[in-house]
């Protein structure tokens, strides 16, 4: 039988849900990179894996093949895969495969997993942990955060940052019927502005998450990207109208936006549109946002996502200004790799259409539990306690849903 009437049949009379359930636990089980999306305010589930053994690197959006795109937080010195080619796609619509036309011909790959996928799915005792490492040992550490909230004032202080965004991790056990496809369906109902995504590749691990920040959106000629800082913890009722923000919030955040029209500047773009700030709810927070447009077309730079990531990443949001002495200071003093943590992922060139996203609200899963990160924007305003809070009610986002079986 070839792949495609295979794959018709593979699919046929089960619930997306089920078929995307299936999907994922063959990917994992036979370690095939894949991701699994939902955009903010669209209804549409999306998966795609990649079967074919390219590993790439694309720096390159414009002309990049349909995948999706998966960076840590930290450069490194040599060129690290970041991509998942979409060889196999499924989305809630279709409720069915579909193979890639390169791939039509070069069917092994494709065979091996569609026969791994068929005894997967009747596979019932099926876990997801077999397949992954069990986790490290985090320390609960309210202090070693605390103080390193203070390190980063007084770094502030002696006059070389304006911010320092530190961050945390945390660990946590999973409930018995914890399965992450069905956390992401839980996560995308109670999340409707969120970017909700699963994430596996061999190199990253499993991640999944509801993020509310844009890095960069490229959708036909129109560049979208925003600034998002400032944080609130606020009940589910909550009227956006009542905001009400600190002087320090505000400065946190208008240091961001300076930052991206910074790097309009320095590659001498003048005209964009901008919007904000304005207060939006992220599930149990608000923060404050400014929202940013071009037309490519218009202002003539076709290649402005490409230009714009390479700029951007990572932004005073997720790690300082000056970002590179922020960068270095985060290096040597947090005490842990961040992996995946406050880089970006999403999906590239699907319809014309490229959306990424910082990785915020986020969690690594594993054998035996979960790690969970949160970081604070610090600027010689903050009080540390506080700036402790708000990692606490960050892991609220997704551990409420979580719990909420
Ligand atoms: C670093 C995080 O969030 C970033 C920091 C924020 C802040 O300091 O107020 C708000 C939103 C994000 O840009 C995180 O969620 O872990």
């Amino acid at each position: 039988m070839n792949s495609q009437h295979k794959t018709a049949q593979l699919t046929a009379s089960r619930t997306f849900e089920a078929n995307l359930m299936a999907f994922f636990n063959c990917a994992i089980k036979t370690d095939t990179p894949i991701a699994i999306w939902r955009k903010p305010t669209e209804e549409l589930i999306q998966g795609c894996c990649q079967v074919s053994d390219s590993e790439l690197n694309i720096e390159d959006l414009e002309n990049a093949p349909q995948g999706f795109m998966v960076s840590p937080f930290a450069p490194s010195d040599e060129p690290r895969p970041n991509y998942i080619l979409s060889d196999i796609s499924i989305n809630e619509k279709d409720n069915a495969f579909k193979i890639h036309p390169t791939l039509q011909h070069q069917d092994q790959s494709l065979e091996t997993f569609f026969e791994a996928y068929l005894e997967t799915k009747e596979q019932q005792s099926f876990d997801f942990r077999d397949y992954l490492h069990k986790a490290p040992e985090v320390r609960y550490d309210r202090q070693a955060f605390i103080d390193l909230v203070q390190q980063c004032q007084d770094a502030i202080n002696n006059g070389q940052y304006q911010k320092i965004v530190p961050s945390r991790r945390e660990g946590y056990s999973y409930s018995n019927n914890f399965h992450p496809v069905k956390e992401l369906f839980k996560l995308c109902k109670a999340y409707k502005n969120a970017f909700v995504s699963i994430v596996y590749t061999p190199q990253y691990g499993l991640w999944l998450g509801a993020t509310p920040e844009l890095l960069i959106e490229t959708q036909n000629e129109i560049f979208r990207t925003v600034s998002l800082a400032g944080t609130q913890g606020v009940p589910d009722d909550f009227e956006l109208s009542r905001a009400a923000w600190r002087q320090k919030e505000i400065e946190e955040q208008a240091l961001v936006s300076r930052y991206i029209i910074n790097c309009f500047k320095k590659i001498r773009l003048r005209e964009y549109l901008e919007i904000g700030p304005k207060t939006v709810k992220a599930g149990n927070l608000i923060h404050l946002k400014t929202s940013f447009e071009v037309n490519m077309k218009e202002t003539n730079f076709p290649e402005l996502a490409s230009t714009m990531l390479q700029l951007l990443h990572p932004t005073s949001a997720v790690c300082g200004m000056p970002m590179i002495p922020a960068a270095n200071f985060l290096a040597e003093h947090e005490g842990y790799d961040r992996e995946c943590f406050s880089g970006y992922l999403g999906p590239v060139n699907h319809g014309g259409t490229t959306s990424l996203y910082v990785n915020l609200r986020c969690t690594k899963l594993y054998k035996d539990g979960g790690i969970i990160y949160a970081g604070a924007g610090v600027t010689e305003e903050s009080i540390p306690e506080l700036e402790w809070n708000e990692t606490e009610i960050k892991f609220r986002t997704l551990l409420n849903i979580f719990e909420n079986l």
